[in-house]
């Protein structure tokens, strides 16, 4: 198996609605893969497919299994956070553990417990007694005490401060990310998430509009800090897209004239939000 997920000519319709068109993405292992797209573009279908929590058409392959018809097989191999505050409000911590290891053959209790042993949650709590931040921290628990080959996020920190959602973020880096695993992550907080990402996956009305590393992606683009003497000739080699700040016209262009812009101006890397605003504009012209 080369691929963790293989998908050729996807597509998901719902009714007469096409969710998702023709997606095509391999993704290798040791990955940390960013789907990002805006409200509605088809991120959770997407993933849903991956889980096999819904058939779609054309080819999907994870770990090389069919995720729709043989579900179970890949459920011991997977683990998945939809969103962090679903967990039943009745049940203990203790139990809580207790169940996931009689159910899950890949989790180990001690684990779980020295991650939590690093928090303010305690084996007798209820979860209607934890905040929000503390149900997040005892579901990543849970899940980094999962001996999974793939993760899957979908918008994991919606609802978390932000000094819960750095947390969340170290802690999956540090403590459970290895070269062995893969991780797909969706947020609509893409600027706290780019740091991690080995790869960008942006999705815009159920198509893929680009799939590329992070590396690949700084050759690709680049931006430029324009004083107003230069102002013309930039705009002169049609920027992708163009911001103002402090008087300087901040233009983003793709590599393929950046020999001549370059001497126009200062030049950086563009975060992955503001290319995603750019491709996002883009495609829409
Ligand atoms: N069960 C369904 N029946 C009909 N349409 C659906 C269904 N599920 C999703 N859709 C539609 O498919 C499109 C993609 O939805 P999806 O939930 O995948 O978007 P998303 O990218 O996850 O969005 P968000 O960032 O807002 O969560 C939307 O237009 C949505 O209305």
């Amino acid at each position: 198996m080369s691929h963790i997920l293989s998908a050729q000519n996807v597509n998901k319709k719902f009714g007469s609605f096409q969710a998702l068109k023709n997606v095509n993405i391999n993704i290798s292992k040791g990955k940390i893969v960013g789907l990002i797209g805006p409200n509605g573009a088809g991120k959770t279908t997407l993933l849903k497919s991956v889980l096999g929590l819904d058939s779609c058409e054309g080819e999907l392959k994870v770990l090389g299994i069919d995720p729709y018809k043989k579900r179970s097989d890949l459920m011991k191999e997977i683990c998945f956070i939809a969103d962090v505050a679903v967990l039943p409000k009745w049940i203990k911590v203790s139990q809580l553990l207790t169940f996931t290891e009689q159910t899950h053959p890949n989790f180990s209790l001690d684990q779980a417990k020295q991650f939590l042993s690093k928090t303010k949650i305690k084996m007798d709590h209820k979860v209607k007694e934890l905040s929000k931040g503390m149900t997040a921290q005892l579901h990543l628990a849970i899940v980094m005490s999962i001996n999974a080959k793939l993760l899957v996020l979908d918008e994991p920190t919606l609802g978390l401060d932000i000094l819960f959602r750095k947390q969340f973020y170290d802690n999956l880096l540090n403590d459970y990310f290895d070269n062995e695993r893969t991780i797909i992550i969706t947020t609509h907080q893409v600027e706290e998430i780019e740091h991690i990402l080995t790869d960008v996956v942006f999705i815009r009305e159920g198509e893929i509009v680009l799939n590329a590393n992070m590396d690949e992606l700084t050759n690709s683009y680049f931006e430029v800090m324009v004083g107003q003497d230069n102002y013309e000739e930039a705009l002169s080699h049609k920027p992708l897209t163009m911001r103002k700040v402090f008087g300087k016209h901040i233009m983003l262009f793709n590599s393929t004239s950046r020999d001549v812009i370059e001497t126009l101006g200062e030049v950086q890397r563009p975060s992955v939000s503001d290319l995603f605003v750019a491709l996002m504009q883009e495609d829409q012209a």
